[in-house]
């Protein structure tokens, strides 16, 4: 099991939240200054339906309480369906079972046949589902566009409005800590710990094993990591989850800010690998980690803008000067995600794109 480590901060910061039905030229800003400092914020007044949210989650909910063996039917996740516990090719783990989608209703239909007993229904609610959060993304992309004053305001969105784009749908679930597994966990600690020993024990001792207990409980429930830190690799994420917190962001490197998860009808969006390729480091990826801290269930639906395989990724000229020229080399979006999936979870990629610099005022934090 994987445990957040005790030598980092988690601090409460504020993180944006940007109302889309603002003036335009007050959101591209907002937009382009939160991406700068944190690669995250979260939208509201988007234009998403809510009745299109709540059927994509019943039908997760659904399928996430079907037995084991049911949701093995619909397994191995590679390339796509339901995994459970690990994550990726590399031995990465976390506490999180999930179903792996293409965003192309062709592929979605197809894996809807060993998902669900209707997948005609599972089909259409998932492509209702994507059309949507695809636009969202896409409009999203146009107001960076707008906001760092490049021209073709689609240069961004283009990818994902691309046919053969590579585009994902993610529904990760994360069951609930169970109070015997609890139990055995803090037996083993404090046992570790030699807090125990096998002669009957004081009122005092009683008290401080009682303590021990609960401060055990605790700290399982704060650290037992869901879904293992991370970027993503692709363009946008754009993140809904149920109302139990559990996502959290690390703008510097060992400070975690947790992301509350109201208001909850907000959208949680994420610079991804290869944005902050696109902007030429302006916008950085954010990494971001999920951890199990409830006794409720926490579920998220995760949406992931992607280009298709042979695009070619290489930031717009205007996003070059003669303090900051190119700090990536052009490279195909079936390149990164080969770097991608031969690594870990948590180990960063886009540094190996990275043009050889002299100037040491572009080196940018990984
Ligand atoms: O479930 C979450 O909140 C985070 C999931 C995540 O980061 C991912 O699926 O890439
Ligand atoms: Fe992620």
């Amino acid at each position: 099991m994987v445990l957040a480590t005790s030598s980092e901060k988690i601090r409460d910061i504020e993180l944006p939240i940007i109302d889309l039905s603002l003036e335009r030229s007050e959101v591209l800003k907002h937009i382009v200054k939160a991406s700068e400092e944190f690669g995250f914020f979260k939208v509201i007044n988007h234009k998403v339906p809510e009745f299109i949210i709540k059927r994509m989650e019943d039908e997760s909910y659904s399928f996430f309480s079907k037995t084991s063996l049911q949701k093995q039917c619909a397994g191995p996740a590679n390339p796509y369906g339901y995994g459970c516990k690990n994550i990726g090719f590399n031995g990465d783990n976390g506490e999180v079972e999930y179903l792996l989608l293409h965003a192309n209703p062709l592929s979605i239909s197809q894996t809807s046949k060993t998902i669900s007993s209707d997948p005609i229904t599972f089909s259409s609610t998932v492509d209702g589902y994507v059309a949507e959060v695809k636009e969202l993304a896409c409009e999203i992309l146009e107001l960076m566009a707008q906001g760092l004053r490049v021209p073709h305001i689609s240069v961004f969105s283009k990818f994902l409005r691309d046919l053969n784009s590579d585009s994902l749908l993610r529904l990760n679930y994360y069951p609930p800590l169970i109070t015997n597994n609890i139990h055995q966990l803090i037996i083993h600690d404090l046992l570790e710990d030699d807090i125990t020993d096998a002669s009957p024990i004081s009122s005092d001792e009683a008290r401080i094993f009682s303590k021990e207990v609960q401060t055990c409980h605790h700290r399982h429930q704060q650290c037992k990591i869901g879904f293992g830190e991370h970027t993503d690799p692709q363009i946008l994420t754009v993140l809904r989850s149920n109302d139990v917190g559990g996502l959290q962001i690390s703008p510097q490197d060992g400070l975690w800010i947790p992301v509350s998860p109201h208001p909850n009808t907000a959208f949680s969006i994420f610079v991804g690998d290869t944005l902050q390729a696109l902007t030429n480091g302006r916008f950085k990826s954010v990494r971001h980690r999920a951890i199990v801290n409830s006794c409720k269930t926490r579920m998220s639906m995760v949406y992931f803008g992607a280009p298709a395989p042979h695009a070619r990724i290489s930031c717009p000229s205007e996003l070059v000067t003669p303090h900051k020229s190119y700090l990536y080399r052009p490279f195909t979006w079936a390149e990164y995600k080969k770097a991608t999936y031969s690594r870990k979870l948590g180990d960063t990629r886009l540094q190996c794109f990275r043009v050889q610099s002299d100037n040491s005022d572009e080196i940018l934090s990984e």
